[in-house]
């Protein structure tokens, strides 16, 4: 028997699986919370920002030496063909001349911007607003729905660049935290194309952005791609390199095992979903959404998160939108009311939709698809003194719910066509209610992969195509995706309120974009910067 390795590194913790190459079977799966988690509040004694995120470096090895080992207790590691890595982005940190974290030297500790800045870390939000206003009329950024998000690579730079130019001085390196894990594995520094071409605004036949572009954002941006972000860029799920001797010591693999260049852990999700064709929406539901979907055509969608060439799998150009905040909106939900899923959901089932007389904006981490503003907030609409947790509960399923069909009607709207929808990550098997909500909302079927480990899998189908276990992506996908599942056939009878709620939903997403700047005014008064009010006719 042969075995591939996936590593799936999401927000809260690294899952390592063990697939058979042959039937996809998952052997052994281990889980390896982050030990520092994610770091908001404080660093060590300092107050940090309300809206930063970091992570520890170290942490990231950590999954490799603790999870590694604890799959391959029954296995011979000359079984091991080959290694996959997904990572969230964008999630940057930067590095010394030997690529090691600025953060874990003395004189940074206490640097949080010496730190992984990870991709909800929305400090950055001024200096996207700044970019976007520089590049707005270029043509590249319609790829990316005509707006740079605060999530990605330039914006966070350029955060450390103006609030501590002596650290971004020192900066050899910003990398891609999945870069920097693939660079320890094989000793290879490589920027995957996933990354680059949805976060780093890199298109594979006319590269990065030109420098008087950069110039004119920042004088700190001068010649940025040939310094700080260097490095070649290569297609995720090629060959990056082999494990050097160190490391293979240290996760008791062999020296030399193939390491398949990273992917962005949403993207991973979609052969690892067993999708290789056009037409298939694939939602990644965990502590945020992403929708991921393939097509024969280019189309520069507005609002979108991107689309990219090659983005996922060769030959297809692949989209991407989202919702920033899903999973994490109901733990922030849950936390505040000292309950838990299981109470709510039995409550909350035996609702009917439009009962609680309550609606809500599901921007509790600003909105990513279509308003790619990350100061946008949450709202609830039609609270009363007799309103109950499990009403509020199911008013934020709802919300997602919603959210979703703004991001499927927006696809349709520009004649993506969308004939399934699949639902994987962390969320759809952990919660039926959800999953009937999105069916009744979208007014689709609603297909879930019985397999929490879809991002994992779909990085073991890259490791496996770089050592070349396979000779393509649509066979090794046949063989090795998870192909249990499960639908949600959406029912009819709750079809005309949602239809009345989501039209509500799209009149709230107006108002608060469009005529009013309460939002933003709210922000201003806690003490944030004032954003300029965003136009908005590029959605129309
Ligand atoms: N029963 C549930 N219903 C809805 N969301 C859940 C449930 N259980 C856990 N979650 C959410 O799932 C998210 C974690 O998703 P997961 O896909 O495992 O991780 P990641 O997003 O880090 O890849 C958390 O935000 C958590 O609140
Ligand atoms: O931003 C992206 C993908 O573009 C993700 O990495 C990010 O939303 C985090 O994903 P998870 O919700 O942790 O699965």
């Amino acid at each position: 028997m042969k075995y591939a390795i996936g590593i799936d590194y999401g927000t809260e913790s690294g899952r390592v699986i063990l697939v058979n190459i042959e039937n996809g079977d998952i052997v052994a799966t281990s889980v390896t919370p982050y030990p520092h988690g994610v770091i908001t509040g404080h660093l060590n004694n300092r107050t940090l920002g309300k809206e930063t995120a970091l992570q520890v470096p170290q942490d990231y090895l950590e999954v490799l030496i603790n999870s590694i080992p604890e799959v391959m207790k029954e296995i011979n590691p000359n079984d091991i063909v080959g290694i996959g890595l997904d990572f969230t982005s964008s999630t940057i940190l930067p590095v010394d001349e030997n690529l090691n974290p600025l953060c874990e030297t003395k004189e940074h500790e206490n640097n949080p911007h010496a730190y992984v800045k990870l991709w909800k870390h929305h400090e950055a939000e001024d200096e996207a607003k700044h970019l976007n206003k520089i590049v707005q009329q270029e043509q590249w950024t319609k790829r990316y729905g005509g707006t740079i998000s605060s999530e990605w690579m330039l914006p966070k730079v350029l955060e450390i660049a103006n609030d501590d130019p002596p650290l971004f001085n020192q900066v050899h390196l910003f990398l891609e935290a999945g870069d920097w894990v693939i660079s320890k594995l094989t000793g290879n520094l490589i920027r995957n194309s996933c990354s680059a071409g949805y976060k780093g605004t890199w298109h594979k036949e006319t590269g990065f952005i030109d420098n008087e572009t950069l110039q004119k954002i920042s004088p700190a941006l001068n010649d940025i791609y040939k310094t700080k972000l260097q490095g070649n860029v290569q297609s995720s799920g090629t060959l990056a390199g082999t494990l050097t001797k160190e490391i293979s010591v240290k996760v008791g693999l062999h020296e030399g095992t193939p390491v398949a260049v990273g992917i962005i852990d949403a993207h991973a999700a979609l052969p690892g979903a067993g999708v290789s064709e056009p037409g298939t929406l694939v939602m990644v539901m965990g502590t945020s959404t992403c929708h991921l979907l393939l097509s024969d055509k280019e189309v520069l969608v507005p609002g979108i998160s991107g689309v990219v060439e090659g983005g996922i799998l060769p030959g297809y150009f692949a989209y991407e939108a989202g919702q920033a905040a899903v999973g994490d909106l109901f733990a922030h939900f849950l936390k505040n009311y000292q309950t838990n899923f299981e109470t709510l959901s039995d409550e909350a089932k035996i609702l009917h939709p439009g009962q609680s007389g309550l609606l809500a904006l599901d921007w509790h981490n600003g909105c990513r698809t279509p308003f790619v503003d990350t100061t946008l907030s949450g709202v609830l609409v039609g609270e009363k003194l007799s309103t109950t947790p499990a009403e509020v509960y199911r008013a934020l399923l709802e919300a997602t719910a919603f959210g979703t069909k703004v991001i499927i009607d927006l696809f349709e709207k520009h004649e993506i066509p969308i004939n399934q929808v699949i639902a994987t990550g962390g969320i759809p098997n952990k919660n039926n209610l959800l999953m009937q909500i999105y069916a009744d909302i979208l007014q689709k079927e609603i297909t879930v992969v019985q397999n929490d480990q879809a991002p994992a899998l779909g990085a073991a189908i890259l490791g496996a195509v770089a050592a070349g276990a396979y000779d393509s992506y649509s066979r090794a996908i046949r063989h090795m995706a998870s192909n249990k599942t499960i639908v949600y056939k959406p029912n009819k009878d709750n079809a005309n309120i949602y239809i009345q709620l989501f039209d509500m939903y799209k009149q709230l997403s107006t108002f608060f974009t469009e005529q009013s700047s309460i939002m933003h005014d709210l922000n201003h008064l806690k003490g944030e910067k004032k954003y300029d009010r965003k136009p908005m006719e590029h959605l129309q």
